[in-house]
């Protein structure tokens, strides 16, 4: 919207709540709102009519400021929408949107409490209200939930969140859409009560001609053109005489509550259309349909608009967000009637989610295989024979030994129900013997001693345990009967103390600490990303916009309110996985946690680029899962980066969580402090990665504003 200082000054516009002098808008290529004029005078009720789709919505939304207009002037009460210091959008306007624009999980006294405090209002001033407004609009019970309302309960609610304040403009889009005659005529009542002391505007759109009548002045749109303006008796009074001549042609019953309508109809004929009576006649049979039906509430996404209005965020404003994202939060996934039900499972179960991640990760990835069944072919006859004493040796928890005779045990491989058949010759013992303490035997002798082994190897990680384990009963064997004597058959390699790590590492120790930083990354961007769409899709941004809320704010209360979830998830996390799991950490915990904290910082500045740069929850859930897979197999989280071929590891080394799952494990493992590069890498490549993401969310929002 133009900033126009000169219209900014209250000098030729006093006795005006809004003007608006030559407004265009379109939506791409189509122009919704040409050469506009159109002015609200101070204390009055002014009513907008015209036919759906002419373009009234987008008018009061160039209003009250949350869509630019393309060329024109509009001022409100003195100065432009979005003016610096102005307090349009804030607490000098009640806006009520077409969209219900009301937070589902909320109850009618969060809802009203929630703009309260946005609003600056005392709790006392806004209890008063709050009892106020349920007993004027005819609410229930206040502590029931929005999404349990009627849709006409829903739209009083948001009604009354227009009027809490009790501000000095209201600006109501089809605010008696669904409420019956009796609460319709109190709501007018009350308008016309609240527009008498001269303080107070008002501008309304209806389909309800009998209301209109009620208005102190109406303006007629139509395809975007205000067609007359002026007061309703006024306008009647001039037209009568083509009144009586139509009505006696038209014939029409209910004259009294459709007169309005007609002289719409006549002033649209009067002023841009040379038609003859047929055709006035045409045009009233189809306004008669228009103004007469109750077009249903459509919720559509506006577009978001980001102004700075105020330079520094507003603490009050944050922590009103960061209250009501919280409670939301609480409240989401359960659909129970009761509040204190709901609140007590929703807020666990986001908590516990990632615990409940990572403990499937630690019980399931890792872990060595258990009860793998092999086949034993045993020709040895004598119980004290060293096939049975090798046996013995083998670990029965990993390996289950079943004994068959050679065909059995081959046609169990071939038939996949053996991993492996392990056979032993009829003179095991004694070859064996004759090969460990001779120097010379012979290749007959070699053979039968020797335990022969057939694998299925189509499982790479059961094949792999098999010879671990078998080398490890034998390497027990040898030591149980040869003691001091046993290098004369071991292998002359011999593994020392490790320099990091324990001997009984297993897969799980390497996978945990990339999975810790991979799930806090992405149920980070998962919350952000998603609260955002769906509030911009239901109105609630612009709503909290206009109530005088920045965008700033509004980051930095999803940021805020997203670092707390975190911080309790982290801090879970970390419990399960140090004291239930007994994965080691030998470094600094502060480092741990600073680290894990930073990943879930960039994911949620990844999921607030998502945000801002899509609309519907459908795009961005793609978005948020198209990059989750790609991302969790480059970053060398569930197997090493070394395995990755060049150049994509090229890729997969500038990625958010590869050095940082490096780095972690640096610090868990090897017990390095920051004055290692692979640490301090890990760290420098997440904050590079916040840095980004956060000023692209911004350049976003700012080229889509
Ligand atoms: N975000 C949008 N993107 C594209 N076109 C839009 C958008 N919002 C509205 N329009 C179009 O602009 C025109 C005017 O819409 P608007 O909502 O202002 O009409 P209205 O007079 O308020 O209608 P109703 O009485 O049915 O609420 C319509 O043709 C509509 O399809």
């Amino acid at each position: 919207m133009a900033v126009d200082v000169e219209a900014s000054s209250p000098a030729g516009q006093e006795g005006s709540a809004i003007r608006c002098r030559d407004v265009c808008r379109s939506y791409g290529k189509l122009k919704v709102l040409s050469d506009l004029n159109l002015t609200v005078p101070q204390g009055h009720i002014y009513g907008l009519l015209g036919p759906s789709g002419c373009g009234k919505t987008t008018l009061l939304k160039c209003i009250v400021g949350t869509l630019k207009i393309s060329r024109g002037h509009i001022t409100v009460l003195g100065k432009p929408p979005a003016y610096p210091g102005h307090e349009v959008p804030g607490r000098m306007v009640g806006y009520m949107p077409q969209e219900l624009a009301l937070y589902h999980e909320f109850t009618i006294s969060d809802t009203l409490t929630f703009f309260g405090r946005i609003h600056g209002l005392t709790w006392k001033e806004t209890r008063a209200r709050v009892d106020f407004l349920i007993d004027f609009l005819a609410l229930p019970q206040k502590q029931s939930l929005v999404r349990n309302l009627s849709g006409g309960q829903r739209r009083r609610v948001s009604l009354g969140a227009a009027l809490l304040q009790n501000p000095e403009l209201l600006i109501l889009d089809e605010p008696t859409v669904g409420v019956d005659p009796v609460l319709r005529a109190k709501i007018w009542q009350h308008l016309v009560e609240i527009v008498r002391t001269g303080k107070v505007s008002v501008i309304i759109t209806t389909h309800y001609i009998e209301e209109a009548r009620q208005a102190n002045v109406v303006g007629l749109m139509r395809n975007g053109h205000l067609l007359a303006e002026g007061h309703p008796e006024a306008v009647m009074k001039q037209h009568s005489a083509t009144f009586h001549k139509l009505r006696s042609s038209v014939g029409g019953k209910n004259w009294d509550i459709q007169t309005f309508l007609w002289v719409c109809v006549k002033i649209f004929e009067i002023k841009h259309y040379s038609v003859c009576e047929a055709e006035v006649k045409h045009l009233y049979v189809k306004y008669e349909y228009v103004f007469t039906t109750i077009v249903p509430c459509c919720v559509r996404p506006a577009d978001w608009k980001v102004r700075a209005r105020h330079l520094l965020p507003r603490w009050r404003n944050i922590a009103a967000l960061m209250i009501k994202t919280l409670v939301r939060m609480k409240r989401m996934p359960g659909c129970v009637r009761d509040v204190a039900v709901v609140n007590a499972d929703s807020l666990c179960f986001q908590f516990l989610l990632p615990v409940i991640q990572v403990s499937l990760i630690c019980l399931c990835v890792g872990g060595d295989p258990q009860g793998i069944q092999v086949a034993v072919v045993n020709n040895e006859t004598s119980a004290s024979g060293y096939s049975q004493s090798l046996l013995s040796f083998l670990d029965n928890a990993s390996v289950q030994q079943v004994h068959l005779s050679h065909a059995e045990a081959f046609d169990g491989i071939y038939n996949g129900e053996y991993w492996g058949v392990i056979g032993f010759g009829k003179n095991f013992t004694s070859y064996l013997t004759k090969r460990m303490l001779q120097q010379k035997v012979s290749r007959e002798v070699v053979d039968g001693g020797s335990v022969h082994v057939w694998l299925d190897l189509t499982n790479q990680q059961i094949a792999i345990m098999l010879q671990k384990k078998l080398h490890e009963a034998f390497q027990a064997f040898v030591d149980n009967k040869m003691g001091s004597m046993s290098y004369l058959v071991a292998l002359p390699i011999k593994f020392e103390e490790p320099i990091y790590g324990s001997e009984n590492t297993d897969f799980t120790t390497f996978v945990t600490p990339g999975a810790v930083l991979s799930i806090t990354f992405y149920l980070a961007v998962g919350l952000t990303a998603l609260s955002f769409v769906l509030e911009r899709k239901e109105g609630l941004l612009d709503r909290c916009w206009v109530a005088g809320v920045s965008s700033m704010e509004t980051m930095l209360a999803h940021l805020f309110s997203q670092l707390f979830v975190i911080s309790v998830q982290i801090l879970l996390l970390l419990l399960f996985i140090l004291l239930v799991f007994k994965i080691p950490n030998e470094g600094s915990l502060t480092l741990v946690i600073i680290l894990i904290v930073l990943q879930g910082v960039t994911g949620i500045s990844f999921g607030l680029v998502i945000s801002a740069a899509i609309d519907d929850e459908q795009s961005a859930n793609q978005a948020a899962l198209g990059v989750f897979y790609p991302n969790l197999i480059l970053s060398g989280i569930i197997w090493p980066v070394e395995c990755i071929p060049y150049p994509l590891r090229y890729l997969s080394l500038a990625l958010p969580q590869t050095y940082a799952s490096e780095a972690l494990r640096c610090i868990m493992y090897r017990g390095w402090g920051l004055s290692r590069m692979m640490v301090w890498r890990g760290f420098a490549v997440t904050l590079g990665w916040n840095t980004f993401f956060i000023i692209l969310a911004t350049v976003i929002l700012k080229l889509r504003s």
